[in-house]
């Protein structure tokens, strides 16, 4: 390596999205590893709305690993960061660019400093599984860099010791995360059910619903469920595998009802031993009961489901409608039930694919002003119209798996410094 000097720096950039569980992983049988105590499945959510992007670089003339998240320097000396680090050194392999006319051989990579700058393009520790899409794009990217020769299966495992829901965006489409048997976690992987393209008529829209107060983490809150719910394990030992099986099916068929069902009822079971733990936890508020009662009525009202719902350990919400017709009609419901503030603006309250909002025919504060309310709700109390419960929504789809960004205008760090740009 020494013999062309210290000034060369080598780099990659990858691009990963996050991911929504609809069979929810909740709960460890090792804290270390992150090994879960039941499988779960997710889908994959269309980079182009929500999404990481990381750059990776490599040079003889840096001194430690840095890293830069949305533009501010933070520490790696967490131990997930280190042993995603570690983890993917120690299988690093020999790496040769003929054109900057360097070599790096295996056993120089333990040496080796990286500086890495990572950006989400949406709130960062939100609840909108940053974490996930953050350490999968980590893994994915040092994986290039470091020219590892494993696949996207066995690099779910190490982007699992980032954060369990982390493993389950290195792929596209709907994604089911193994819980495996083995004490090493080496079968605890991800693995693609279909790809993005397999059920290609759904739409997502999540509300980012405001939270006032902070939530406890996923990673304390499913340590205290699996200490005192006794719940927590009927629900892993027996209601999540046969889930498991059914929501494979139902995914592979393209069967709209049963996934609904089944996705709606994992989510109430998951914020219901949430309530089950001592002391309880509560994620959801009064907006996300407000949501779910919406969709229920409605799906109820026309005897088969339109959309399901799902809640992680927040209250934002992400619906998920059969169609792009259904879709139209659930964003104009919502934006009858929760519309913006009166000063704000329509094109940052409901971003992501706005194609929808044309749609549903609502360009203007007046369109939504004049939006009839939802007839499932008016039968009984007048529809509560509140404005400000609700931050924005984004529109989405399920979406592909990480890629490599080539184009150099990409990269978050100067080809030259190493530093952020
Ligand atoms: N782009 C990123 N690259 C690496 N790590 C990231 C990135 N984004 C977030 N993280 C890590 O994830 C942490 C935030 O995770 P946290 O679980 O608190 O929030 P979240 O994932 O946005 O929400 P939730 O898990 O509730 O859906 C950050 O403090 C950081 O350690
Ligand atoms: C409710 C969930 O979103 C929990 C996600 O938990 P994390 O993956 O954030 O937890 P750690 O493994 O401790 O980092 C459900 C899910 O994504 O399956």
């Amino acid at each position: 390596m020494g013999e062309q000097g210290e000034n060369w720096i080598l780099m990659v950039t990858a691009q990963t999205p996050t991911n929504i569980a609809v069979i929810k992983y909740w709960g460890k049988r090792d804290e270390s590893l992150i090994l879960p105590i039941n499988s779960s499945i997710s889908v994959t959510l269309d980079p182009s709305h929500l999404c990481t992007t990381t750059t990776v670089s490599v040079s003889p003339s840096f001194k430690q690993d840095c890293m830069w998240l949305n533009g501010k320097e933070i520490s790696l000396s967490g131990g997930r960061f280190q042993r995603c680090l570690r983890e993917i050194r120690s299988r690093a392999c020999d790496v040769e660019d003929e054109k900057k006319g360097f070599k790096i051989a295996k056993k120089d990579w333990e040496k080796l400093h990286v500086h890495i700058a990572s950006y989400n393009n949406f709130p960062t520790a939100a609840g909108l599984a940053s974490s996930a899409a953050g350490f999968a794009c980590l893994v994915f990217s040092l994986a290039k860099l470091m020219n590892l020769k494993e696949d996207h299966g066995q690099l779910s495992a190490i982007a699992r010791q980032g954060s369990g829901s982390a493993c389950r965006s290195l792929f596209g489409g709907f994604v089911k995360w193994d819980m495996g048997k083995e004490s090493d976690g080496s079968d605890s992987i991800a693995i693609p059910l279909v790809d993005e393209k397999h059920w290609d008529e759904l739409v997502i829209v999540i509300a980012v619903v405001s939270a006032h107060q902070k939530e406890t983490s996923s990673t304390s809150g499913m340590r205290d469920t699996v200490e005192t719910s006794p719940l927590i394990q009927h629900r892993a030992k027996e209601v999540v595998p046969k889930r498991i099986v059914q929501m494979e099916e139902a995914i592979s068929n393209r069967d709209f009802s049963t996934f609904a069902h089944l996705s709606c009822s994992d989510s109430n079971q998951f914020h219901a031993v949430c309530l089950d733990t001592s002391p309880p936890i509560f994620y959801m508020n009064d907006t996300s009961h407000r949501i779910i009662s919406l969709v229920e009525k409605w799906n109820r009202s026309e005897g088969t489901p339109q959309v399901a719902y799902t809640f992680d350990a927040g209250p934002n919400a992400a619906m998920i409608a059969r169609n792009r017709k259904v879709a139209t009609l659930l964003l104009q419901k919502l934006l009858y039930c929760f519309p913006p503030q009166a000063d704000a603006d329509l094109d940052s309250y409901v971003i992501g694919d706005k194609s929808l909002l044309k749609e549903a025919g609502v360009g203007t504060m007046n369109d939504v002003d004049a939006l009839a309310p939802p007839p499932e709700l008016t039968t009984s109390v007048p529809a509560q119209r509140t404005k400000g419960d609700v931050s924005y929504f984004i529109c989405t789809r399920p979406g592909k798996g990480p890629v490599l960004l080539t184009d150099e205008n990409q990269a978050l760090l100067d080809s030259k410094t190493g530093l952020p740009k």
